[in-house]
């Protein structure tokens, strides 16, 4: 038996053996999908004698592919040289487009290899200006609104006009509108969506059989995971890579589709077997994850959905600990639970000497908050996975937008967004004026802006700074191209007069003239240097081409590297550096210590000695000093210093890092394209980090991941399952799967918590919530409470109608209308026949499904089961509350305190009555006069 099938079980060896042909491999959650695959891809190569680069491996994150790579790289002992091609949808179409878009050019016309990516950010900024050319309000129309329509038509092949024609009111036609315009921008802006890369990649593969071919012939064998994931596009792709031979093996679980919202149809895992006539398929259905108690909670959770295959998920892992349930009184609470617990099993892990990793994983993004407060409070170190990206920061945007413009300068979005950033004189009148003169010429902002310079159409001061700007990315362009040297000389006559011999800096003083008044200062000479002190090209000598480009990247370099206390002395660009002190001084006080140090320190100034890390004179420039030039050039970074606050110094040093990042690329011997993709197809999964001990994430993010311990946070109607899916029965089969997905994470410990109250948007105070049905759906007697408090009695009293409604009036199904009080259930109750207090079976015994009275739910789960013990049982067996610390933060505000609410503002404690929870305080507001509030629910700053 080949040493790959060694340690699988029957299923998986047939998984592993079945190459040809079309194959559904039906893994169940933690069934060894990804173990598969990866041997699969080694049984390929190893025993088959394919060709590694004659595979390819579709996955759903960066993430999984990098990882698969490895893992198929170990287990074939690094022996190949080639490598089977491991890739997202995303990056795999990037791939074919960058090398073959322009096979669907007719007569000149169509994008080419060098198109720019837009992400959504982009795209709103398109969809804002279609709706402002239609005269369309963004408030009676949002553009997230349209963009999200404009995306399901595409995910579902439909075109502008189309989706006119199928248009069923004035809303949708004017988003048929909007869709062509947008089509159109993104056409002159050279530009595709994430969404067109599927889909120009099917359009090429379908339209030009040579194209397809080639593809063919090459990816002999293809395999895509997460099946259950794949929107129309991806499923067309797919089709067309198989090819005639169709040796094609797709990997699902259809209990795991979780991306409906993105277009995703179930229906192409479910069809397979209609597709593929002759396909076979493979159910792995041993579990090696999970314990059986986890894994048979998740499994009846699922159950309850219709649109599936079904799968006997078993799991040798018998027994485990009960699904832990914790009841908060409200978020906070819910949130400092889940920090207690981590931390007691952070302690108990090390005491063992155990790698512990723990995950806390939330319906949304926004949860996140509560917790990662609570962990802040107990000092624990967590990873988050989503959120904000470090490719979504601001500066890091501009400067990936500089670089767009260098790959693509039609891209008018970058453009826009750069072209006065830094402020260099260039309004909103002048871009307004560029805009309506590209859109009546149908020409790209870019060549609008070479028009308007050689007509000369504006005022002189705006077009030397169109003209700077233009240079500045033409310079860029050019530092990356063979014609580098070419150029210089060319720029160097043009200045000069023809004579290089004089000093034919780039005309600064003549640019800053031509400044609006907000335009940045640009440095003059520093006392003593007696040389430009700016970060243009400084032409002083009379050398041969070669010798003076490399003497002006030198020269040019070091003159920046000082203007920014950068010790060059490895010319690392942007290795870690201690920032000096910042440019303003440097104008006034002459060369400062920090400069001096600056060229005493440096190898170059103080030996003559040749910067080793700029290219060979002449030659193309590496990504790391393409991006120095520009944010050198550009203004960006000494703006940044002339701030000189905190802010703008970490904004410093994220464009470093971006360095850095260009730095890494350029060893992997990447191109400004290739390392421009990267940065628009990372993604917020790609995020996660394996050694994290204590991991935040949502539960999209976690698909295909695995933890000892799991928390599900939020357990709530409204909120998971998400309130936008409760009319909709297949948007709730859906929340219902990734319910599952979110259980089978784990492997150890499984936890669901809510909270009673909880803040929601849009409302002042936490509101009321409903235990999720998905609780409901878990057999109680594989569940056990971790020490929910009693819920509190209603209390009465004025509090200035804080609480639309003080305390449920419906209870916690949902579905009854008792007070809180009356609705739970004690030990005693349970053992009642009839009425509310149906029988109610002990924990570890299985009930006969009861409902509770007003309820529809049945009793056999957690929520009717925690409903009954919450109070009574936790009293009566005395079982320890919960220590949790207070959150400091908002306690014990005496009258005198100044205070600020997110929504009143700034005020001060008038009185405070009561302690604990109850405590209520009675605030003087600057804005909005006296309010009296729960202080615990308050959410009052200490000023
Ligand atoms: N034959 C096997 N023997 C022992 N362990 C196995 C075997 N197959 C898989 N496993 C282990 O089971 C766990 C789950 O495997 P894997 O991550 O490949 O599952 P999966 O099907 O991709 O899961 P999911 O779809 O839920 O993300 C891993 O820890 C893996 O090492």
């Amino acid at each position: 038996m080949s040493r790959l099938l060694e340690n699988m079980n029957p299923q998986q060896q047939e998984g592993i053996r079945t190459v040809d042909g079309p194959v559904l491999l039906l893994a169940g959650a933690g069934s060894g999908k990804t173990r598969v695959v990866t041997h699969r891809i080694a049984y390929l190569i190893e025993e088959r004698g394919v060709p590694a680069d004659a595979i390819l491996a579709v996955t759903f994150t960066n993430k999984a592919a990098k990882e698969m790579a490895e893992r198929v790289d170990k287990i074939l002992g690094h022996t190949t040289l080639a490598k089977p091609t491991l890739a997202t949808f995303h990056s795999f179409c990037v791939r074919v487009l960058r090398r073959d878009i322009e096979a669907l050019r007719v007569n000149g016309v169509g994008l080419t290899k060098s198109f720019a990516i837009y992400d959504e950010q982009d795209q709103q900024a398109v969809v804002k200006t279609a709706l402002k050319r239609l005269g369309i309000d963004d408030k009676s129309l949002k553009p997230r609104v349209a963009l999200g329509r404009i995306s399901w038509a595409k995910n579902h092949m439909i075109d502008p006009q189309e989706y006119f024609l199928a248009s069923a009111n004035p809303m949708e036609e004017k988003i048929a509108h909007i869709f062509e315009i947008y089509r159109k921008e993104l056409a002159k802006a050279n530009a595709l969506d994430f969404d067109d890369l599927l889909l120009e990649t099917v359009r090429l593969l379908k339209s030009s059989s040579e194209v397809r071919e080639r593809y063919n012939r090459r990816y002999r064998y293809v395999m895509i995971d997460e099946y259950q994931d794949t929107n129309r596009p991806q499923y067309e792709l797919m089709k067309l890579l198989a090819g005639s031979e169709k040796n094609v093996c797709v990997v699902g679980d259809e209990d795991q589709s979780i991306y409906s919202w993105r277009g995703a149809d179930i229906k192409n895992i479910l069809d397979f077997e209609k597709d593929f006539p002759n396909g076979k398929t493979i159910r792995l259905e041993q579990n090696y994850r999970s314990t059986q108690v986890i894994l048979e909670g998740a499994s009846t959770v699922v159950a309850q959905n219709t649109q599936r295959k079904g799968k006997n998920l078993w799991t040798s892992r018998e027994g485990g600990s009960l699904i832990g349930y914790y009841e908060a009184p409200d978020g906070e609470n819910e949130a400092l639970f889940i920090a207690d617990r981590i931390q007691r099993y952070l302690r108990e892990a090390g005491q063992q000497e155990d790698e512990p990793r723990c995950a806390v994983l939330y319906r949304t993004n926004s949860q996140s908050r509560l917790v990662e407060e609570a962990l802040r409070r107990y000092q624990i170190q967590y990873h988050m996975v989503g959120g904000f990206s470090f490719y979504d920061r601001a500066e890091v945007k501009d400067l990936l937008s500089y670089l767009k413009l260098v790959q693509n300068p039609h891209d008018s979005i970058g453009l826009q967004r750069v072209v006065n950033s830094p402020t260099r004189g260039i309004g909103k009148t002048t871009m307004e004026t560029l805009e309506r003169m590209a859109l009546s010429a149908g020409l790209s902002t870019w060549d609008a802006m070479a028009r308007a310079i050689e007509d000369r159409l504006l005022p002189q001061r705006t077009l030397n700074a169109l003209e700077g700007f233009r240079r500045l990315i033409e310079d860029a362009r050019a530092m990356l191209g063979a014609e580098f040297a070419e150029k210089l000389t060319q720029d160097v006559g043009a200045d000069a007069g023809g004579d290089v011999s004089f000093d034919a800096s780039f005309d600064v003083s003549e640019f800053a003239a031509s400044q609006d008044e907000d335009a940045p200062e640009v440095s003059e000479p520093a006392e003593g240097e007696g040389e430009n002190f700016d970060t243009s090209f400084n032409f002083a000598f009379d050398f041969s081409p070669s010798e003076e480009i490399s003497t002006i990247a030198a020269e040019n370099a070091r003159d920046s590297d000082q203007l920014h206390g950068i010790d060059s002395a490895s010319f690392n660009p942007f290795a870690p550096v201690v920032l000096k002190e910042s440019s303003p001084k440097n104008k006034t006080a002459g060369p400062s210590t920090a400069l001096r140090s600056a060229q005493e320190d440096s190898p170059f100034a103080s030996s003559g000695r040749e910067r080793p890390a700029f290219r060979t004179p002449g030659g193309r420039a590496t990504l790391p000093e393409l991006i120095k030039f520009l944010n050198d050039r550009s203004g960006y970074i000494r703006a940044l210093e002339d701030e000189g606050t905190p802010e703008s110094f970490s904004r410093i040093e994220n464009l470093k890092e971006l360095a850095n990042a260009a730095q890494d690329a350029e060893e992997r011997g990447e191109t400004l394209d290739e390392f421009l993709d990267h940065a628009a197809l990372a993604s917020d999964a790609d995020q996660y980090s394996a050694e994290a001990k204590v991991t935040l994430m949502t539960l999209h993010a976690a698909k295909g991941l695995e933890f000892p311990l799991v928390f599900l946070a939020g357990m709530e109607e409204g909120l998971f399952p998400n309130a936008r899916t409760m009319m909709d029965p297949s948007g709730m089969e859906e929340e219902r799967r990734l319910c599952y997905v979110g259980m089978t994470r784990a492997m150890d410990t499984l936890v669901m918590t809510r909270a009673r109250h909880r803040r929601r948007y849009g409302s002042d105070m936490p509101e009321a919530s409903v235990a999720s049905r998905f609780l409901e759906e878990v057999p109680s007697r594989l569940v056990e409470d971790l020490g929910s408090p009693p819920a509190r009695p209603q209390f009465s009293g004025d509090y200035s109608g804080l609480y639309a409604t003080p305390y449920p009036k419906a209870n916690r199904f949902g579905r009854g209308d008792r007070e809180e009080g009356e609705r739970h259930w004690s030990y005693e109750d349970e053992d009642q026949s009839g009425g509310h207090g149906a029988a109610k079976p002990a924990a570890g015994q299985r009930a006969g499904g009861r409902s509770p009275a007003g309820g529809s739910g049945s009793l056999d789960n957690i929520a009717s089961f925690f409903a009954g013990r919450g109070q009574k049982s936790a009293a009566k067996a005395g079982r320890p509350r919960l220590e949790i610390a207070e959150p400091t933060g908002k306690t014990g505000l005496q009258q005198g305190t100044r205070v600020r609410h997110p929504k009143y503002g700034e005020g001060t404690v008038f009185r405070r009555e009561g302690d604990g929870d109850d405590a209520k305080i009675t605030v003087q507001f600057q804005q909005h006069g006296v309010k009296k509030l729960v202080e615990k629910f308050a959410q009052l700053e200490r000023l």
